[in-house]
């Protein structure tokens, strides 16, 4: 009896310890939350400012069917629109962020349907979304799950994570930014070196290449994402907004134009309250209060 007792309070003990671990849950986005088929969304973090949606496909890898492609735009969408979250962190499985695109669903498409749906052109919210997305990779990112965690701001990889666009073992190749995003992070012999074999990096050497800025025990990765998002979200929404479009610009034109870009985003930061109020507060010495205005 005595022993039953003591491994129902070890039981409660270590269930106690794992929920501590775990992002508090808030209910806010409660209402589509629970009509979800292919993620699960959350608020979570000490503010309640951080959203995490995880990609829940098991069966699949998290295989990217248009069906989560949706739904992931869909909650993106309304967390962009959310004034009290300040960053987003997209995950998956322990075994897989994403197996890529859906190959199943997308084998019987022929040129006139893909080219006539603009097949994947509906991926981009993710990278249109104005708040600044976390990637927290566990396990598989292949193909379209690859080019998803590119298409965030920031990755953080756990120690287990995969990387790789093996699109061209399927006759096919990387349509959502492998052969563009890739090149441009890792430089052209690496990114030509996985398209054109199709073989996986570890966790380790994407860090190395800098795909991904950190590396972190996969038990230990979404709590660190979240507490990224929050430290994000210690600042301006407004001026990270701001700042986010500034870092893409460099992505997107030459150096010149993008040195123009940053030098009048910058300027545009002293018609801002939060400006003011960041400079005001270092000088009183004390912690400044933004308000996004
Ligand atoms: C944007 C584009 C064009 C793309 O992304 S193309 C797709 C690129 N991705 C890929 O080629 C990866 C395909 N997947 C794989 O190679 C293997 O599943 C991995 C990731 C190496 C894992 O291998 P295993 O651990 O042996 O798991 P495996 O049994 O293959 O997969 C588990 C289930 O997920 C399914 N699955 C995995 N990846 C999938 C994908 N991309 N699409 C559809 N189903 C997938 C797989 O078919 C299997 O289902 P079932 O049990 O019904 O047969």
């Amino acid at each position: 009896m005595a022993n039953i007792a003591k491994l129902f309070t070890v039981r409660a003990n270590t269930l106690l310890q794992a929920a501590a671990r775990q992002p508090q849950v808030a209910t806010r986005f409660s209402s589509t939350a629970n009509n979800w088929e292919f993620i699960k969304t959350e608020v979570t973090g000490e503010k309640n400012n951080v959203a995490v949606i995880t990609l829940n496909r098991p069966k699949a890898l998290n295989a990217l069917c248009n069906g989560l492609m949706k739904e992931l735009s869909t909650a993106l969408k309304a967390y962009g629109k959310d004034a009290n979250i300040s960053a987003i962190v997209l995950t998956g499985s322990e075994k897989a962020f994403a197996a890529g695109a859906d190959i199943k669903e997308m084998a019987p498409n022929t040129y006139s349907q893909c080219i006539q749906g603009n097949f994947l052109n509906d991926w981009t919210e993710v990278a249109r979304t104005q708040k600044p997305i976390i990637a927290a990779v566990n396990g598989y990112a292949l193909g379209g799950g690859c080019e998803l965690a590119m298409m965030c701001d920031i990755i953080y990889a756990g120690d287990k994570a995969k990387f790789g666009q093996p699109e061209i073992a399927l006759g096919t190749i990387p349509g959502a930014g492998g052969t563009q995003r890739l090149t441009r992070v890792v430089g052209k012999s690496k990114a030509m070196e996985m398209c054109l074999t199709g073989n996986m990096i570890n966790a380790q050497e994407a860090e190395k290449v800098g795909l991904v800025s950190k590396v972190i025990p996969a038990d230990q990765l979404l709590g660190e994402a979240v507490k990224l998002g929050e430290k994000i979200g210690t600042h301006s929404n407004l001026i990270v907004q701001l700042c986010k479009e500034a870092v893409n610009t460099a992505y997107e034109t030459t150096l010149q134009e993008g040195l123009k870009f940053e030098r009048r985003t910058f300027h545009a930061t002293f018609s801002t309250a939060d400006r003011k109020e960041g400079m005001q507060a270092f000088v009183e010495k004390r912690p400044a209060k933004f308000t996004s205005e």
